[in-house]
Parts: C-alpha cells; sequence; structure tokens
C-alpha cells in the first residue's frame, strides 16, 4: 500500500532545503510525498535574500486537503516562520493525530533567522508537546534547552531535557556540530539512550541536511516502522545524501536525497550494460581472440561519474577476457572491483570528460592503428618512456599519466584510442575507449574487419 507523507516547511528557490529536500527524501524512501508550503525565501546556497510567509489558515488549508483525500501517515515540519503558522500547525497535527517529525529549524546554513525570536517559545511550548520525534541539531538543542552542550554526555542531557520538559516521545540531538571522528546522533527514546552513528564527512555537501534527515524518519514512520528503525534507516540515508551532493554553487552545496536509489540504479543498470557487451565479445570470440595481448583485455564500465570515487565504482570482467585456444573468453560475470588497470585508466578519462565511460585494452599492432585511424577515430599517441620517475613510483599513477597525457593532445576531449607505445617490461597496449561497453567493442570488432 502507499503511504502519505506530508512535510510542512519553506520553500527553498535554490532547491537544496525545504520541501525540495523533503520531497525528493520521501520520493527516494519509497513514499508518497504531500506538502503544506509555509514560507517562501528567495535563497540559493550562500545567502537567503527574502522571506515571505503564508497565513496560518493556508497551511492547514493545505494540510486538511491532503488529509481528507488520502490521509496522512506521517509529517515533519521544517521552516515555519512565524508563531502564528507553529500555532496553527501543532493545534491541526494535535486535532489529527498523525505522527510528527519535528526539525526546528531556526537559523539557514548561511546564516539567516527562518524562525521569529518570539516563536520559538511557541515552538518549545505548542509544538514539541503534539511531536513524536525532534530532531535539533547542537545550537538548537542549546537553544532549546538553555544548556551548553560540547560532549555527547551534554547531548544526552539535552535529549533527556527536552523530552521531560516538552513531552516529545524521541529526541534526537544531532552530532553534526560535535567534534569527533564520528558524528554520533544521541536519541532519547523510553527512558533510554540510543546512538547511531557514521563516520563524519569532510563534505561541503551540507545545505539541506537537517531537512532531509527529520523527512526520511518521518518516511520510515509513515512506513509503519519502530522510530529507532526508522532514525538508524535516516542516518544512513543522509550519510549517503551528504557523500554525494550537489557540486554547484557559490556556498554550501545541497545534499542529494537521490544518491540512495540513483546509486544502485546506476550498479545494476552498468553491470546489465557490460554483459549485453560481453554477449557481443562470446559471438565474435574467434576474431576478438586476435586482439588479447599477452596481459590479457579487460573492458570496464565506470556507473555515472558523479557518483564514481574508485575502481569499486568500475564494473568489469574477474580474471579478464582471454584468449583461449583462440577464442576470447571472458573469465568470470561483470563484478566491481575486478579492474585496476583499465579502470583507473576509465577513472581518469571520466573525470575529465564525462561520457568516456567504457574502455577495454587490445594488443597493440601498428596495423590496427592505421585501420582506426583509415576509420576517423580520434588517436592519441603516449611514449610512456617520457613518464616522470616520481610519477612511475606512484601505485597507480601511471595509468592516470597515461590519460592525461593523450587528453593533452585531444584538448581534454576523451579520444577513441589511446595508444601506449609501452616501456622496458611493459607491454604496449591500445586502450580502445567509448561511451558504453557495447560501444567499445563495436569499435574494437571495427578496427579489426
Ligand atoms: C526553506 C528552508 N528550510 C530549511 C532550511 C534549513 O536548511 P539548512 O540551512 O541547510 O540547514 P539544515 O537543513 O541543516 O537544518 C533552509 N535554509 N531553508
Ligand atoms: C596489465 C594491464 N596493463 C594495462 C595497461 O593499460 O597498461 S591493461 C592490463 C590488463 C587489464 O588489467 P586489469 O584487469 O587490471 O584492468
Amino acid at each position: 500500500m502507499w503511504r502519505v507523507a506530508i512535510t510542512i516547511a519553506g520553500l527553498d528557490s535554490g532547491g537544496g532545503a525545504g520541501i525540495h529536500a523533503d520531497v525528493k527524501t520521501f520520493a527516494a524512501m519509497g513514499v508518497h510525498g504531500a506538502t503544506a508550503l509555509t514560507c517562501v525565501t528567495a535563497q540559493n546556497t550562500y545567502e537567503v535574500r527574502e522571506v515571505q510567509c503564508l497565513s496560518p489558515a493556508m497551511v492547514r488549508a493545505q494540510i486538511l486537503a491532503v488529509w481528507d483525500d488520502m490521509g496522512i501517515d506521517a509529517g515533519k515540519t521544517g521552516m515555519l516562520g512565524t508563531g502564528e503558522i507553529i500555532e496553527e500547525v501543532a493545534a491541526t497535527v494535535e486535532k489529527l493525530g498523525f505522527p510528527l517529525v519535528v526539525d526546528p529549524v531556526m537559523v539557514a546554513k548561511s546564516g539567516a533567522p527562518l524562525i521569529s525570536d518570539d516563536a520559538v517559545d511557541v515552538l518549545k511550548k505548542r509544538l514539541l508537546p503534539v511531536a513524536k520525534v525532534a530532531t535539533p541539531n547542537r545550537p538548537e538543542a542549546e537553544r532549546l534547552t538553555g544548556m551548553s552542550i560540547a560532549s555527547e554526555r551534554d547531548a544526552e542531557r539535552a535529549a533527556e531535557y527536552i523530552h521531560r520538559e516538552y513531552g516529545t516521545e524521541v529526541v534526537i540531538v544531532k552530532g553534526g556540530h560535535l567534534p569527533g571522528g564520528e558524528a554520533v546522533d544521541v536519541v532519547y527514546y523510553r527512558g533510554a539512550v540510543h546512538k547511531f552513528s557514521t563516520p563524519r564527512l569532510d563534505s561541503r555537501a551540507t545545505h539541506g541536511t537537517g531537512c532531509a534527515y527529520s523527512a526520511a524518519i518521518a518516511a520510515g514512520l509513515a512506513k509503519g516502522l519502530d522510530p529507532l528503525e526508522a532514525v538508524k534507516t535516516a542516518k544512513q540515508f543522509i550519510y549517503t545524501a551528504i557523500k554525494y551532493g550537489v557540486a554547484r554553487g557559490k556556498g554550501h552545496w545541497a545534499v542529494n536525497p537521490t544518491a540512495w536509489v540513483e546509486i544502485p540504479a546506476e550498479r545494476w543498470r552498468a553491470v546489465e550494460e557490460l554483459e549485453a557487451a560481453l554477449k557481443l565479445v562470446r559471438r565474435n570470440a574467434e576474431r576478438l581472440a586476435k586482439a588479447i595481448p599477452e596481459v590479457q583485455s579487460n573492458l570496464g564500465y565506470v556507473i555515472d561519474p558523479r557518483y564514481a570515487r574508485d575502481t569499486g565504482d568500475v564494473a568489469a570482467v574477474p580474471g579478464r577476457i582471454v584468449n583461449y585456444m583462440g577464442e576470447a573468453r571472458p573469465s568470470g560475470p561483470p563484478t566491481f572491483g575486478a579492474s585496476s588497470h583499465v579502470a583507473r585508466k576509465i577513472l581518469a578519462l571520466a573525470s575529465r570528460d564525462p561520457r568516456a565511460r567504457s574502455a577495454m585494452n587490445i594488443r597493440y599492432d601498428p596495423e590496427l592503428v592505421e585501420r582506426a585511424k583509415a576509420l576517423g577515430f580520434k588517436i592519441a599517441v603516449v611514449d610512456r618512456r617520457r613518464e616522470p620517475e616520481e610519477v612511475k613510483k606512484r601505485e597507480g599513477g601511471t595509468m592516470q599519466w597515461v590519460v592525461e597525457e593523450a587528453l593533452r593532445q585531444t584538448g581534454g576531449v576523451a579520444p577513441d584510442l589511446i595508444v601506449d607505445l609501452g616501456d622496458w617490461g611493459k607491454e604496449p597496449q591500445i586502450t580502445v575507449v567509448g561511451k558504453t561497453p557495447a560501444e567499445v567493442v563495436e569499435k574494437v570488432l571495427k578496427i579489426l574487419s
């Protein structure tokens, strides 16, 4: 059954925080996302320029329109703007009775206030008592409790205080603003303290973290998860959203809630496409056997470069493609992390030219190079004897150097072929490059024919 979650929050025109972050999160977590807009902000990654809030009656009308039609399985609040809106939201949620996650948004990452001073008191006295979960960060928890929070122990005390003083069932004091190698969220629930941690990320993509995290918890509650299960999943979710943030803008980049579903989908797609290309290899096994070098061949395919970090993100053939009794034969099924050399070349290529996501190394033969030239392929020729000693010594450095040399010749656009003339004890190679593994195999077949 479809579950419905509602966000009662503000609009960030930059799309990083507020209802954008929340609805993306709901979609990624597999629940239907509804919205009750509170305020419109003219905002980007580095500043809030203008704020205009709707009337409390309009906020209530949006919540009721959703409730009367689909029902609401859980909700969350973000930027509420004024004390009057908070009053109205508290009264409406109290009447309807759905579980509510309150992200007590007070100040934007850029430093602009998102709630009037007098409204903080209304938030404490009216909204926190009707909330099932509250997710203050360190400065918010300090403002709600009057305590100074400098350690996990302080965070535990603050969480318990908020529960005791305002009656919120589950209180999470987030660890993002506390020191330490791990970001530890302290959760007070039913008389006990629980901790959820992920490695601290040194990331610029933090705009919208509080929004997406609270929305992920609300999505979990909408699906009927126990609050601790919902928090556990949300913690992993927000780690991924920060790690793969949207690298655009001059300020705090936006978190990326859709990474949660895009990365697994990308990995699945890469395997499917590589499998299809390997079928093409098997169908042309005799012809392709002639292209296999002494070191054997590999064919790799990297996931969307926005998500690629290392060779673990490149699918390739474990045990390589070998010449077995005159036939090219893939030794195993497409597997991530199965290539070192070809994968490094692909990573270096795709980081400069994101269309170049696949490559295969084949035997060097001047005749093949001539045929590629005649076919109009773009070719870069690299002399590895010119590789600087310090690059040779660096683990994996050669592959990157070869690619950089090639791209220097082609003005940064990936060539079809990188001809590596080899070095003392290093077999010369041709690396055939393409957008997809099928395109690469097709290019190799053309050169061979
Ligand atoms: C419209 C709107 N809502 C919420 C925020 C807060 O987002 P951010 O500044 O990134 O801080 P957290 O998400 O970490 O609380 C906003 N800026 N705009
Ligand atoms: C050993 C070797 N060197 C290559 C080069 O391009 O220099 S390609 C290659 C074979 C493929 O290796 P992998 O399975 O690590 O991608």
